[in-house]
């Protein structure tokens, strides 16, 4: 069904007393927002994480997971482990995987049906580069970002899936995708999944936006039809931001 969705993306970011730290400030946050909040601190802080915050509204999620259910893949977490340890969410496709970790369409297929096939719900990012939306191919790359890595799926597959629309220049940069660019994306997304599966299955799929999501700017970027939440990198490092983010709801 699709909600409102804010998720904290932490990265590579704060060993364990600084994940302890910012649980506790999270903690001491409020909120009225209708929005489902997460946040997704690095693997070794996962438990310490999901233990600490399984009482209250915000979802401990990863931020990656391998596709094989175990063996011989030194470093690697697979679905099951994220199971057992109560995370029932994972992000994949990030463009940092893509671009740092050579992850492609292909592997990102193998890896949101492993997810899928043991009910994990997939939050699959995907964006152009700055020189593709120079060139003006930014719909031809963010639609086969998306038809090759999840159109081999039946249609209740989305039920379990999330889209993230990071466009890699507003990652971190500051630069941040006018509400307007957001928008016009949000709804080619829509439309590339309604025009293979139909409306019933796009209408219901919660579409976020990442890329220098600040608390100055989430209020007009979720106001728009076809945004529902933020992928939140740096911002998300800091309680009082990252509410201030979920308050835009
Ligand atoms: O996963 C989050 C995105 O990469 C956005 O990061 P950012 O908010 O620091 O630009």
């Amino acid at each position: 069904m699709r909600k409102n969705i804010v998720a904290g993306n932490w990265k590579m970011n704060n060993d364990l007393a600084q994940t302890e730290a910012l649980i506790t400030a999270l903690k001491n946050q409020t909120t009225s927002s209708n929005a489902e909040v997460m946040v997704a601190p690095t693997f070794t802080n996962l438990f310490q994480a999901y233990q600490a915050l399984k009482t209250s509204n915000i979802e401990v999620i990863a931020q990656n997971m391998h596709f094989a259910e175990n063996g011989a893949y030194t470093g690697e977490i697979s679905a099951s482990m994220l199971k057992s340890i109560g995370v029932n969410t994972v992000i994949l496709g990030h463009s940092e995987r893509r671009e740092y970790f050579n992850e492609t369409d292909e592997l990102l297929a193998k890896k949101t049906d492993a997810a899928l096939a043991k009910g994990i719900r997939v939050i699959f990012c995907f964006g152009e580069e700055l020189a593709d939306r120079k060139s003006g191919n930014e719909e031809t790359i963010v639609g086969n970002q998306i038809k090759n890595a999840l159109f081999h799926l039946e249609a209740a597959a989305f039920q379990n899936i999330v889209l993230a629309y990071e466009p890699v220049w507003a990652i971190g940069t500051g630069e941040t995708a006018s509400p307007e660019q957001a928008q016009d994306m949000h709804a080619f997304i829509r439309k590339t999944l309604a025009d293979k599966y139909g409306n019933d299955v796009a209408d219901e799929v919660s579409i976020l936006y990442g890329g220098s999501v600040k608390p100055a700017n989430a209020e007009e970027i979720f106001s728009k039809p076809d945004v529902d939440g933020g992928l939140i990198g740096g911002a998300a490092l800091n309680a009082e931001d990252f509410f201030a983010i979920v308050n835009a709801f």
